[in-house]
């Protein structure tokens, strides 16, 4: 009765984490769901869930499993409730995206060679003061550099503005692309390729691609590593990842069907050991047949045994006859606004057109 009580809770739960829409009032879509996903196999595990052993052999729907899986792997963090949700997807689904810069170099983002000149201008300046001799290629006289810092060598004051960034990390192909378009729009994928290309060729995405949602915060999609993969690429996204002041968190994705890879560890290590905070998204959860394969690729990873547990989030982008809904895109929604300090009920403000 205890587990009929709490599988239903967390029905209910996922319900609310859903979406937009009238939670209380079905789609007749979902009801359909309903209906056909209680024929999703599972194998026969159970689920330790902290204190609570929760029986899952059959006839479960992949919401609730997905709830089950982020209960057990977030004890520490609380579900958004359902009035804050509703407001954080009425905040993605009216923000007006858009594109903003492409870079082949660190240096390359916008603002990042003015920042580097006015350091090493400080720095020059700061050696003058000290008394000891200028920089040998300091050519400017005795130019001072504060007014060098007040221009933007033509670049958009939009650009130079200091909004918060996420960035989503991830191996070729983990669905990085494919995510950016989902959390941007609505529950359809009408408007899928219009902010970030996503492509069944793994090693699609070459250079870092940013876009602006609704002026209030930027989500920076990065090439993916392994696979076709270049060196160069790697450098740029770490150097990226250690020197953008913006950057507030990064999403690292995984593809749920494949799990982690050596050279998932290896970003791990790299965001651990510079500090750099990050959450670990499974994506591709529609393609998962068995859940217990997912929580021993979980548990033998290493992550759970980091000094800061990682949030963990569980989701799909893509649908199909199985799996006819969006599971987690929601939750990831409030993380993101979160991560960028923004409350739940934040409106989008205008973006000036170029
Ligand atoms: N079934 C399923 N397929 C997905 C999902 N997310 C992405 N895909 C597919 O995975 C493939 C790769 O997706 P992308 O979004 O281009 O992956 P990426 O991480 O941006 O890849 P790179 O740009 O190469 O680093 C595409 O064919 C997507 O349709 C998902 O949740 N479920
Ligand atoms: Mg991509």
């Amino acid at each position: 009765m205890l587990k009929v009580h709490r599988v239903s809770r967390l029905l209910r739960g996922y319900r609310i984490a859903a979406g937009t829409r009238n939670v209380n009032k079905l789609h007749p879509r979902d009801k359909n769901l309903e209906k056909t996903q209680t024929d999703f196999k599972l194998a026969k595990t159970s689920v330790d869930a902290g204190t609570q052993q929760v029986s899952r052999k059959a006839n479960r729907d992949k919401g609730s499993l997905i709830a089950i899986l982020h209960e057990k792997y977030n004890p520490h963090y609380e579900r958004p409730d359902r009035p804050d949700l509703c407001s954080v997807n009425r905040f993605f689904n009216s923000a007006r995206v858009r594109y903003e810069w492409s870079a082949a170099t660190f240096l390359d983002i916008p603002g990042e060679r003015l920042r580097q000149k006015a350091e090493e201008n400080a720095l020059t300046q700061a050696s003058r003061e000290d008394g000891s001799e200028p920089a040998p290629d300091d050519t400017r006289g005795g130019m001072r550099p504060k007014k060098r810092y007040g221009k933007t060598d033509g670049i958009p004051f939009e650009l130079l503005n200091g909004l918060p960034e996420v960035a989503f990390l991830g191996r070729c192909n983990a669905g990085k692309s494919t995510l950016l378009n989902n959390i941007t729009t609505e529950f359809s994928h009408v408007r899928l390729q219009e902010h970030a290309k996503a492509s069944k060729k793994a090693g699609f995405t070459k250079t870092i691609n940013c876009f602006n949602i609704g002026g209030r915060f930027r989500i920076v999609d990065t090439p993916g590593y392994g696979g076709k993969s270049t060196q160069e690429q790697g450098d740029m996204t770490m150097r990226y990842l250690r020197e953008r002041q913006e950057l507030k968190r990064c999403f690292l994705l995984v593809s749920a069907e494949q799990g982690f890879a050596a050279t998932d560890s290896q970003v791990v290590d790299f965001l651990t050991k510079f500090g750099i905070p990050f959450e670990v998204i499974f994506t591709k959860m529609d393609k998962i047949k068995d859940i217990s394969q997912l929580e021993s690729v979980i548990e033998e990873s290493g992550v759970l045994e980091l000094p800061t547990l990682p949030q963990m989030i569980f989701l799909n982008s893509e649908t199909n006859k199985r799996c006819p809904k969006r599971y987690g895109i929601d939750t990831l929604r409030s993380l993101i606004l979160e991560s960028c300090g923004l409350e739940p009920n934040v409106k989008p403000s205008k973006i000036r057109e170029k």
